[in-house]
């Protein structure tokens, strides 16, 4: 549809634009990206034919760019770029029929019914048919960005290319506007090249995305490619971190702003750890990076809080996560800064420990009970009923930690568990066989993400080595107080 070959562009005697190269196929999405002044805006003038191209070829369907007489450009490409202030008060119905023009053989002549039809559609799509006798002035921003998608698709284009066309709108109406173009683009073949200054809504909906650098193509490929933190650090010269998105292969880039750390470090220890007979509760300064499997806060956050929540054997609700959270509620805690868990197991059996390894260490608190006992290797024999938590194991690391430390300590942890069932004989009553937990453990690992850095955890790594210990010595003696308790 549109090839652009080794093209190069100068203001002046200022080069703005060299040796950039790509093509752009029927109905795709592309995004141009790069930082102010990188030459996204000259780019996209060059193909509409503003300016020409001082050496190298712009081909549209084929044909070089200059070739095209206006009005027969006007009917392929239409673009909607920054808009300044109107000095005209046109109503929006005529704004976006002006789109129309170039479909029109006489511009005196009057709108047919289907140019009509056409407008009209255009302003339902953009979602601004409410507003179509109202002057343009008395539009907000959004709103008018809004209209002039409208004018450009009245005119019908195979391409459209646009100006950063979420500036000015709502966080709604952004999505809302790229949902649509993804979707006309598709439905209709039609060509989008977007410039893009919020490079996640370009991950999100761009099927292919160029990276300008200094005017220079720094990357042409899909957003997994283009948007590596590597790239968007040297492009843009920032601190960033690449986050997967989560519902979509699409990649996200976080921005890392300068934090200004209080010159104390955060230590957590027994002494953030409360209990009574309801619940064991630590609660702590700074939001801590946990990676759960609680009733509430699963998966990875940032948490103040952290509830072990005793529940009795035949505790059975529907929606226990929503009870769990009316619990947390009438105890003072916030549910949306709380992981929260349930054990069968009385508070009192708690066992908990700092353990110390240079400038690395780690709180570990276990409540254990092994009436679920199961050996994984012989689940598929058990029932799936689901029982409150009997092996609780919350790991706090004053540290730290990478991906795949959080991960690494899970498993770390899970294998000192399994380690402890082994020497302490707890048999699976169903299979016979030594067990490797219970039915429905759960686990946190919650770190500070400030002091020493542990990339690793695995057991042969320091922070491995002590949340193996901790774990171990914990659980033991989270073992032996239920058996003391059962044996008086
Ligand atoms: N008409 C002009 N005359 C001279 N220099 C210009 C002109 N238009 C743009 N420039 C310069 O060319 C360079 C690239 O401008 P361009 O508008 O293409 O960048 P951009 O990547 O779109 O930037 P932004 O993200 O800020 O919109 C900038 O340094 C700009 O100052």
């Amino acid at each position: 549809m549109l090839k652009v070959d080794n093209i190069f562009f100068q203001y002046g005697g200022r080069t703005i634009l060299s040796d950039v190269s790509f093509s752009v196929k029927k109905g795709e999405l592309f995004g141009i990206m790069g930082p102010n002044g990188s030459g996204k805006t000259t780019l996209l003038k060059l193909i509409s034919g503003i300016y020409p191209c001082k050496s190298g070829e712009i081909y549209l369907k084929g044909k070089q760019i200059q070739n095209y007489k206006q009005k027969e450009l006007a009917k392929i490409v239409a673009v909607l770029s920054q808009h300044a202030e109107e000095s005209f008060s046109y109503q929006v119905k005529e704004v976006v029929a002006l789109g129309r023009y170039a479909h029109q053989k006489n511009w005196l002549q009057s709108q047919s019914k289907e140019d009509q039809e056409i407008v009209q559609g255009a302003m339902e799509i953009t979602g601004v048919s409410h507003l179509q006798d109202a002057t343009i002035h008395e539009l907000s921003g959004g709103e008018k960005q809004r209209v002039y998608l409208a004018q450009a698709l009245a005119q019908q284009p195979e391409i459209l290319l646009l100006d950063e066309p979420t500036n000015h709108l709502d966080l709604s109406h952004q999505k809302e506007l790229l949902d649509n173009l993804k979707e006309w683009s598709k439905k209709n073949n039609l060509t989008v090249i977007s410039i893009f200054h919020d490079l996640n809504l370009a991950g999100l909906y761009c099927d292919r995305l160029l990276m300008l650098h200094e005017g220079m193509a720094e990357a042409i490929s899909s957003p997994q490619q283009v948007l590596q933190e590597k790239m968007v650090k040297k492009v843009y010269q920032t601190d960033v971190k690449q986050i997967p998105h989560p519902k979509l292969a699409a990649p996200q880039i976080a921005l890392l702003p300068k934090i200004e750390h209080s010159g104390k470090q955060l230590i957590i220890d027994e002494s953030y750890l409360t209990a009574s007979k309801n619940h064991l509760a630590m609660t702590v300064p700074k939001p801590l990076k946990t990676l759960s499997s609680g009733v509430t806060g699963a998966g990875v956050g940032w948490y103040t809080n952290f509830v072990n929540r005793h529940v009795d054997k035949s505790y059975r609700c529907d929606d226990y996560q929503q009870e769990m959270r009316s619990y947390l509620r009438a105890n003072h805690f916030i549910p949306e800064q709380t992981v929260g868990m349930m054990t069968a197991v009385y508070i009192e059996d708690a066992a908990y420990k700092s353990v110390v390894c240079k400038d690395l260490s780690v709180f570990i608190v276990v409540t254990a009970g092994v009436g679920n006992a199961v050996d994984a290797a012989r689940a598929m024999d058990h029932s799936s009923e689901l029982l409150p938590g009997t092996i609780n194991i919350w790991i706090f690391v004053n540290g730290e930690l990478s991906e795949e430390a959080y991960i690494q300590s899970v498993m770390t942890a899970t294998e000192a568990k399994a380690s402890v069932l082994r020497c302490q004989k707890i048999m699976d009553p169903i299979t016979g066989t030594i067990a490797t937990g219970t039915s429905t453990d759960s686990i946190l690992i919650a770190a500070t993400q400030e002091g020493a850095r542990a990339e690793f955890a695995g057991t042969i790594a320091p922070l491995g080595k002590l949340i193996a210990a901790g774990v171990t010595e914990c659980l033991t003696e989270s073992l032996k107080k239920r058996n003391d308790r059962m044996k008086k």
